[in-house]
């Protein structure tokens, strides 16, 4: 019941005493229910009680967490059931995610004052449990042992889809599902950031960037290694070599109490000192866990700070359109004296 009572605790912060949760992560992360788009959950000052159909009648009970009720209704009967318990409440719904029409469902039924939340779960997810930590570390632990296996047949004549496939094949033997589309960019297309597999060749002098992830009981994994295919040319070894430069510093960089933009900001000089600001087109990274993408932002401009427990990417890239392209991605644990590197899988040295 922790999450619950933070739960709860955020919401008197905000003058709220009740939450609707509809974002699917987040019912996931405060339930435990692992199939969290069939589910919604009604913290109020009373209980938490969790909403799925009779599809899930089993499974929601062997998943619900200490102190989540489960009501078994239809969409419409759970909220219909719940009018009585939040009449009068001033409730927080999660405006990031509850669309127009659900919410207009709610307001012909309930008797309350809507107030969109940002960010009220979201917060507590930003630092990882231990629980949680094992089950990121297992999801990248097994997606370096899938790219061990399939690295030796990243090779001139091989479709770009052949090694995704490969990737997939052997995450999901494993019990996982890829948490994203796999990227293979070979030779140009490695200019396309998230250049999904397709079915162009791997060419002798290509750098291949291969980005993917493990989704294993629910938790993600990340990373990027970026492969060279024969003798690449000067230019491309150069590029290599300064996002190399770059990764490896801004890991390095990696400590409690460091502002996310001030870290972006030791990859983007390094880069910018090789002629290559224009070229990283993104931002250095991001949290992972139930989502790939999630808080803190590591980005210019980022309010966030880095935290113990934290869990992020370090992901520089540089771009080049007609030329071709590189990113390396680590996974990346925040602790309370610097950082943990999560992905094990080799680098190339250029
Ligand atoms: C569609 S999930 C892609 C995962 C990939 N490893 C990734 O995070 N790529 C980054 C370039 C990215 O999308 N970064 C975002 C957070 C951004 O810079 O806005």
């Amino acid at each position: 019941m922790e999450k619950i009572e933070q739960v709860r605790a955020a919401l008197a912060r905000r003058g709220l005493q009740a939450l609707w949760v509809s974002d699917p992560a987040n019912v996931r992360y405060l339930s435990g229910f692992t199939h969290p788009d069939d589910g919604r959950l009604l913290v109020t000052p009373g209980a938490a009680v969790l909403y799925t159909d009779g599809r899930y009648t089993v499974q929601a009970q062997e998943d619900a967490l200490p102190g989540i009720e489960v009501v078994i209704a239809r969409p419409m009967e759970a909220v219909e059931g719940a009018a009585g318990t939040v009449a009068g409440m001033k409730l927080g719904i999660e405006g990031a995610h509850l669309t127009v029409s659900a919410l207009e469902r709610l307001r012909e039924r309930w008797q309350v004052q809507f107030h969109p939340v940002e960010g009220l779960v979201e917060e507590l997810r930003l630092h990882k449990a231990e629980d949680e930590l094992a089950g990121i570390r297992a999801a990248q632990d097994l997606a370096d042992r899938v790219f061990a296996e399939v690295r030796p047949q990243i090779q001139a004549g091989v479709r770009e889809l052949d090694i995704a496939i490969a990737l997939e094949q052997g995450l999901r033997q494993a019990g996982a599902t890829p948490a994203f589309d796999v990227i293979v960019a070979s030779g140009v297309r490695g200019a396309l950031p998230h250049g999904t597999a397709s079915d162009k060749v791997i060419e002798d002098g290509d750098l291949v960037t291969v980005d993917f992830g493990a989704n294993l009981n629910g938790y993600n994994s990340d990373m990027t290694r970026t492969v060279a295919v024969g003798q690449p040319s000067d230019e491309l070894r150069r590029i290599y070599s300064a996002v190399l430069e770059a990764e490896e510093a801004a890991v390095r960089a990696v400590r409690p109490g460091l502002k996310a933009a001030e870290l972006d900001a030791v990859a983007r000089d390094i880069l910018a000192g090789h002629g290559l600001a224009e070229a990283f087109a993104h931002s250095l990274g991001h949290g992972v866990g139930l989502v790939v993408h999630e808080g803190p932002r590591l980005a210019q401009g980022s309010e966030d700070v880095l935290k113990p427990g934290m869990v992020i990417t370090i992901e520089p890239g540089a771009y080049l359109p007609g030329l071709g392209g590189v990113r390396i991605e680590d996974l990346v644990l925040v602790t309370e004296d610097g950082y943990e590197v999560l992905s094990h899988s080799p680098k190339e040295t250029l």
